[in-house]
């Protein structure tokens, strides 16, 4: 008997617009239930590998399937993915319910499953609250998750997400999470572009880290994590003051290098700032002249592993 095919499988994926490369060599299996996070700079490709998932776009050369089908060209396969691409895509003036019925209509649900349908999804989406806003008068959060409701009429296996918490404050950050959470708990597998790293870390099964268009490192978080958990910790230094070129040179020697554009805040890398313990290292820089008015300590994350990769892989550009 063959095997059932995964969520999701990309094959040697290309792509470009006009002339200009977007992906290129993109191999991606995602099994069912799975949580992807998709990482990397701006214009790394994430929305393009989104689209090309969603059936919204064809590869140049490739294979992109969903459930074994050709999400591009197959309506029964595009009905087993939701897609919530990164602007709001809602109809403003129409009221979060009336929105819903719209899009089930659109999704072709018949008309006696829609309004079970969107009372299914007012209710994963926790806006019955708001059933019968306006959306215009929403607030950004609140659109974000009737987007994302919008998404989830046709109980879809795979649901694609472009960046669901851009621009949104903690509290919806942390309903949009509740919602994700639940759609995971309940076998849907999900794949997720940011640029939050604790996001990817508290939602992700799995990371792949995106740069010019290739995949630069994809797996489970744990296995991606492990080295991590035994590396020295980073130390972020916090200034007051005014910095000299003594002091800044005393900084770089230390392995710190400037996180912002005014060079409040510098960071050493784990392994670096050597090996000293935080107030150790508070009072080696004071006496260096460095006017540090903090040392932040904390253990490799996430964060730490999309720098290594990206230092080890630069910009195609840059390449040798
Ligand atoms: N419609 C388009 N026409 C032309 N070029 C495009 C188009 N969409 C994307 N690109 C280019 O393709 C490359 C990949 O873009 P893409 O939006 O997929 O990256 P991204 O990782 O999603 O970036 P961001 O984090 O900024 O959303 C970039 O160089 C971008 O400028």
């Amino acid at each position: 008997m063959q095997a059932a095919p995964p969520l999701a499988r990309v094959e040697g994926a290309a792509l470009s617009y006009r002339d200009r490369p977007a992906l290129s060599g993109v191999d991606l299996v995602l099994e069912r239930g799975t949580t992807l996070a998709l990482l990397g700079p701006n214009g790394a490709g994430k929305t393009s590998l989104i689209r090309l998932l969603a059936g919204r776009l064809r590869p140049d050369a490739g294979s992109v399937r969903v459930l074994g089908g050709d999400p591009q060209s197959d309506r029964g396969t595009r009905r087993t993915i939701g897609f919530v691409p990164q602007e709001i895509a809602l109809y403003p003036r129409l009221t979060v319910a009336e929105n819903l019925d719209v899009f089930a209509r659109l999704a072709g649900l018949p008309r006696r499953e829609r309004r079970e349908a969107v009372a299914a999804v007012l209710g994963r989406c926790a806006l019955a609250a708001v059933t019968d806003r306006i959306v215009a008068t929403l607030s950004g959060g609140y659109q974000r998750r009737v987007n994302i409701a919008a998404s989830l009429l046709a109980s879809p296996d795979l649901i694609l997400l472009d960046e669901p918490t851009q621009g949104v404050d903690l509290e919806a950050r942390a309903a949009i999470h509740a919602v994700l959470a639940s759609l995971r708990a309940g076998g849907a597998g999900l794949v997720v572009s940011t640029h939050d790293f604790s996001e990817a870390e508290r939602l992700a099964d799995r990371v792949a880290i995106l740069a010019d268009g290739t995949i630069r490192r994809e797996g489970s978080l744990t296995e991606l994590m492990r080295p991590l958990t035994s590396a020295p910790p980073e130390h972020e230094a916090v200034l007051e003051g005014v910095l000299d070129a003594a002091a800044e040179a005393a900084l770089r020697r230390a392995g710190f290098s400037p996180l912002d554009g005014d060079h409040r805040l510098w960071r050493a890398d784990h392994g670096a700032a050597g090996g000293l313990d935080g107030a150790a290292l508070l009072a080696a820089l004071r006496q260096a002249g460095v006017p540090a008015a903090e040392i932040r300590v904390r253990r490799p994350g996430l964060e730490a592993l999309y720098r290594d990769v990206l230092a080890a892989a630069p910009p195609l550009e840059t390449a040798a």
